[in-house]
């Protein structure tokens, strides 16, 4: 728990392995959860700073946390200083850059850190903070020393070979880094599959071209068959881009790396076309989507613009969060009614959809509804009841957009007489095998050169993401101790019902329940800033999650 700022105690430096100098925090207490700050064994390893006794640090691959002044909590990410004292560091070659040694403060001041919540009030807690992300004075390799593997796991989604193309250029640009290896086919390719030399020139033009060019894969996560191939290759720094999944895979696989105690710094670069990544502002790919979605939405427009009672059904992905639903919707104009797995609804009755839509055909001649995959679940396993996972234990959907455009034919044509033409359009794959768009294509370099800079300064254990607009080092843990949902007690939510007139589906007791819980458990999800808010309320204190188990 953070401490208050109140307590009087010694004034102690933050340790940063990757600076010359020492940072400096007020009243910092670097712990574990599981390790007292005066048992750690690691303590008294020698420090090329000579600060050994400023901070402690676990064995254990728990929470580092330091807690400050005015409630103020970092959630810092592993080194592997952690587990090999010893280390020597080298100059960083960019300050002998000339692209980068003339940038004034180019190098991230070991103080840097990153505030989770950034609307606050007068007495509000500092609250938590992440290590900024950026390049060190320092690196824990030497450039001819490199040997890095990038591989991309779990479904595809735009941006994925930009990734890979900043990955390489920057290692080998910014680091002089020459060994690079495409791990094929997902985790398993550790261990099943050939490996690709990856080069600038290999790489050069592969951000115009949807997929990964890696292939990718579901399941296969052996953790130390993977870790055994990455001990033979002499692989010392690893890219992993993938989703929840993934990164629960890249954790587990970090642990093991510690264990065996190998200098291997593991890096996560989060994917996720659904957007269900929690602590980051938002995830690559997921701008794409949105855009290309309006290309289908238009489609069912015009289809059910052009006919008597015409109905668009447009199906979008989100299996357990309805961003790219709402973002489209909202991004639209055109849709009359959006359905996300995170808003409940139903069909028939007073404030039922069969009402709204009657209504709709009746005042516009015609309706276009957007529904997430993961929508009306809970109606669909009653209709049609079915326990299928992918080889990755996600849950196999039904096709939503399908069933829903099936009941809205059968209701209006067969009960209520009705003459209506309902067009279904299932864009998802093909949003999902598009290039990343311009933007997307500008994220990703920013989240590659944080996973270099991150590796090359000995940090491991860490996803990279922005947060709140700064580029930040995140534990695993962090990442995917839940999923990022679209919270509908929020402002945002609130902007598309008024967008496009349709009915909550919720009573107001449902509403008031949704309210508590969201304060309750969720906190965090309010401060996700796709709409630039953040919600900081008197719970919203600073209490580090111990999120090792
Ligand atoms: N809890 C877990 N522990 C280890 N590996 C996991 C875990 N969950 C998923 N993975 C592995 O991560 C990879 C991608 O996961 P998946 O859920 O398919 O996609 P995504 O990463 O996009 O969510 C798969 O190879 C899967 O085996
Ligand atoms: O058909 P697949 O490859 O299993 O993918 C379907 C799922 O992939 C997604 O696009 C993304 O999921 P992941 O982030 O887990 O890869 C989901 O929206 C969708 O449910
Ligand atoms: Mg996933």
């Amino acid at each position: 728990m953070a401490s208050s700022a109140s307590i009087s105690r010694p004034r102690f430096r933050c340790f940063d392995p990757t600076n010359s100098y020492p940072a400096t925090l007020d009243h910092p207490r670097y712990f574990s959860s599981a390790v007292s700050p005066s048992s750690s064994s690691s303590s008294s390893s020698p420090r090329e700073n000579g600060f050994r006794d400023t901070m402690e640090i676990s064995n254990n691959s728990v929470p580092k946390i330091v807690t400050g002044e005015g409630g103020y909590v970092l959630e810092d990410v592993p080194h592997l200083v952690d587990y090999l004292p010893d280390l020597p560091t080298y100059p960083n070659p960019l300050q002998v850059n000339p692209s980068y040694s003339v940038v004034k403060q180019y190098f991230v001041n070991a103080d840097d850190t990153v505030a989770q919540k950034i609307v606050v009030h007068k007495d509000s807690p500092r609250g938590t903070h992440f290590r900024r992300s950026g390049p060190r004075q320092k690196v824990y390799f030497e450039s001819d020393e490199v040997h890095a593997c990038i591989v991309t796991c779990g479904g595809l989604c735009p941006g994925l070979n930009t990734v890979i193309r900043e990955l390489v250029c920057g290692l080998n640009h910014m680091y002089h880094v020459k060994r690079i290896l495409g791990i094929e086919g997902g985790y398993r390719g550790f261990y099943a599959r050939n490996t690709i030399p990856l080069t600038p020139k290999v790489v050069n033009d592969i951000h115009k071209r949807g997929g990964t060019i890696l292939g990718t894969s579901r399941g296969g996560h052996d953790t130390s068959k993977i870790v055994d191939s990455i001990q033979d290759r002499g692989i010392n720094q690893v890219y992993v881009i993938g989703g929840d999944g993934t990164q629960k895979g890249a954790a587990v696989i970090f642990e093991e790396i510690r264990r065996r105690g190998l200098k291997v710094a593991v890096a996560g670069i989060p994917k996720t076309i659904d957007n269900d990544i929690p602590v980051i502002d938002k995830s690559f790919g997921f701008d794409s989507a949105v855009e290309e979605a309006q290309r289908a939405i238009n489609a069912a427009h015009v289809e059910a613009e052009s006919v008597e009672n015409g109905i668009g059904v447009v199906k979008l992905m989100g299996r357990y969060s309805g961003f790219i639903a709402m973002y489209a919707t909202l991004a639209s104009r055109d849709v009359d009614c959006c359905l996300i797995p995170e808003s409940p609804f139903y069909l028939e009755g007073p404030g039922g959809l069969y009402e709204y839509i009657e209504k709709r055909l009746k005042e516009d001649g015609h309706i276009v509804i957007v529904i997430a995959e993961g929508a009306g679940e809970v109606l669909i396993s009653e209709s049609l009841p079915k326990d299928e996972q992918d080889a990755s234990g996600n849950k196999v959907l039904q096709d939503v957009g399908l069933w829903l455009s099936e009941n809205i034919k059968d209701h209006f044509s067969k009960r209520r007489k009705m003459n209506i033409t309902l067009k279904y359009i299932d864009p998802t794959y093909m949003i999902r095998a598009i290039p990343g768009n311009a933007s997307d294509n500008v994220y990703c370099t920013l989240l590659a050169h944080s996973a270099i800079h991150g590796a090359m300064a000995g940090y491991t254990g860490f996803t990279v993401g922005p947060v709140n607009g700064r580029h930040a080092y995140i534990p695993f843990c962090r990442v995917t101790e839940r999923q990022n949902k679209v919270v509908i007690t929020d402002r945002m939510w609130a902007r598309l019902l008024s967008s496009t007139n349709q009915p909550s589906f919720l009573d107001p007791k449902v509403v008031a329940k949704k309210v508590a819980e969201t304060k309750e458990e969720d906190t965090e999800a309010e401060a996700q800033l796709l709409d630039g808010e953040n919600h900081i309320e008197a719970t919203a204190a600073a209490d580090p999650k111990d999120c090792s188990g």
